[in-house]
C-alpha cells in the first residue's frame, strides 16, 4: 500500500545527522535559568498584493521552564506564525527567536534539526500516516534518525504505555478516534526526550470529553518531565483548564499577558473580553426581558450584578457577608470558579429595592459590583 501522508510537514523529521544544540553559542546576556524561549521583536509578513500581509508586527515576550504557555486570539491574528517560528517552521521577516539562549534563526541545517528535536509538536489533525501502524508512526522520528531497532520498541512501548495505548500498538489510526489519535500524536512528540512541547490547536478538533483527557495528559506530561508547553488555542477554556500564563495576540499585536487567572479576572482588551464571552454567566434572557431601568412605586427588586475577579475574595465568597451586603437577596444566576486557586465569578442577585441603601455602609464589597435594573415582583 502506498503511504499515504495526511496534511502536515514532516521536514521536522529529515535525516540529517545532528549537531548537539550544547556546541551552539547562547547569545549574551540570556538568561538560561528563567527564560526557555524569547521573542525579540518577531515580524511576519508574508508576501501578497499592496505590501503583503503583515501577520505578526514586532512581538517580544518570554516563556520561562516548564511553564505551560497558552496563545490565544480570534482566527488570523498570528497564533500559528507566532509558534512555529520557534521551530523555524515559519521563518520571521524580523526578530530573533531564543531557545536556551540560542537564535535559532541562526542556526544551520544541522543545528536545525537538532533543535528540532529538543521541540515535539502536535497538530490539530494529528498528522497521523494512515499506512503505518500506531507502533509505527511514534517510532518513524526514531527510525529516521538512525536509531536502532530495539531502542525504538523500548521506547515506542514506554510513551504508547505512558500515553495509555499500549493495546493499540498494532492498530492503523483509521480504526482509532479522535482522542486515541491525538495521544499517538503525543507519543510521537516525545520520541525524542524533547524539552518543549508545542501544541497547534490540539484539541480543536475532539469532543468535550475527549478534550479534557488530552488537556489532563498534557498536564501530566508538563508534570513528570517538566517539559515547557506552549500551545495556540481560541477556546478560553483549554487555557483556563492547564494553562499557567496566557498572551492575547489580535491582529498581530499582543493585547494582554499573564497569569491565567489576573488576565480571566480583570481582562484589559476588547479582544480578550470577546474571548472570555462564552465562559461569561450573562444575564438571562428571560430577566432581561423584564429589566426596567427605574424601580416600580412599591420598590420591587433591584437586580445587581456582583463580579469578584479573585483579588479581593481569593478564598471565596462568605455568604454572611454577601447576605449583609445585600439584606433579603436571592441568588439568580452565576457562580464562582477556582482559577490558579483564586476564586472568581459573577453573580446575579435580586435585592428588594429598599434594601439597596444598607450597601454603603457594608465593609464587605466586591470588585464590581453594578445595578442592571429593576423589575416589578408583582408583575
Ligand atoms: N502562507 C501564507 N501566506 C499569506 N498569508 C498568510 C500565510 N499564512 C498565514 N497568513 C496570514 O497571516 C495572518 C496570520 O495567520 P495565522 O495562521 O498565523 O493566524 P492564526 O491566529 O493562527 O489563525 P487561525 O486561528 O485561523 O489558524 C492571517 O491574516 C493569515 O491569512
Amino acid at each position: 500500500m502506498p503511504e499515504v501522508r495526511s496534511e502536515g510537514d514532516f521536514s521536522v523529521y529529515q535525516n540529517v545527522q545532528a549537531a548537539p544544540l550544547a556546541d551552539q553559542a547562547p547569545v549574551p546576556g540570556s538568561d538560561r535559568a528563567e527564560a526557555h524561549v524569547v521573542f525579540e521583536a518577531i515580524r511576519k509578513v508574508y508576501p501578497g498584493a499592496g505590501g503583503g500581509v503583515h501577520a505578526l508586527h514586532e512581538v517580544s515576550f518570554s516563556v520561562r521552564r516548564g511553564q505551560i504557555f497558552g496563545i490565544i486570539g480570534r482566527s488570523g491574528a498570528g497564533k500559528s506564525t507566532l509558534l512555529r517560528s520557534i521551530n523555524m517552521l515559519e521563518r520571521p521577516s524580523g526578530g530573533r527567536v531564543l531557545v536556551d539562549g540560542i537564535d535559532v534563526g541562526a542556526l544551520d541545517e544541522k543545528g536545525l534539526v537538532a533543535l528540532r528535536r529538543k521541540i515535539g509538536m502536535i497538530f490539530q489533525h494529528f498528522n497521523l500516516l494512515s499506512a503505518k501502524t500506531v507502533r509505527e508512526n511514534v517510532g518513524l522520528p526514531l527510525k529516521v534518525a538512525g536509531v536502532p531497532a530495539a531502542e525504538i520498541r523500548r521506547r515506542v512501548d514506554f510513551l504508547l504505555d505512558m500515553v495509555g495505548l499500549a493495546d493499540k500498538a498494532d492498530v492503523y489510526p483509521a480504526k482509532l478516534s479522535g482522542g486515541q489519535k491525538q495521544r499517538v500524536g503525543i507519543a510521537r512528540a516525545l520520541v525524542h526526550d524533547p524539552e518543549i512541547l508545542l501544541c497547534d490547536e490540539a484539541t480543536s478538533a475532539l469532543d468535550p470529553e475527549s478534550t479534557h483527557a488530552i488537556l489532563d495528559l498534557l498536564r501530566d506530561i508538563n508534570d513528570r518531565f517538566g517539559l515547557t508547553v506552549v500551545l495556540i488555542t481560541h477556546d478560553m477554556s483549554v487555557i483556563r483548564a492547564i494553562c499557567d500564563e496566557v498572551l492575547v495576540l489580535d491582529q498581530g499585536r499582543i493585547v494582554e499577558q499573564g497569569e491565567v487567572w489576573r488576565v480571566f479576572g480583570d481582562s484589559k482588551g476588547e479582544a480578550t473580553r470577546a474571548l472570555l464571552q462564552p465562559l461569561r454567566r450573562g444575564l438571562p434572557g428571560d430577566l432581561a426581558g423584564r429589566l426596567r431601568p427605574e424601580p416600580p412605586a412599591h420598590g420591587g427588586l433591584a437586580i445587581l450584578s456582583l463580579r469578584f475577579t479573585g483579588e479581593s475574595h481569593p478564598d471565596g465568597v462568605s455568604l454572611e457577608s454577601l447576605l449583609a451586603l445585600a439584606p433579603g437577596a436571592t441568588l439568580l444566576h452565576g457562580g464562582i470558579d477556582r482559577i490558579q486557586g483564586h476564586a472568581q465569578g459573577d453573580l446575579l442577585l435580586a435585592v428588594p429595592a429598599g434594601a439597596l441603601r444598607s450597601a454603603a455602609g457594608a465593609r464587605f464589597s466586591p470588585d464590581s459590583l453594578k445595578v442592571l435594573g429593576y423589575v416589578d415582583d408583582n408583575a
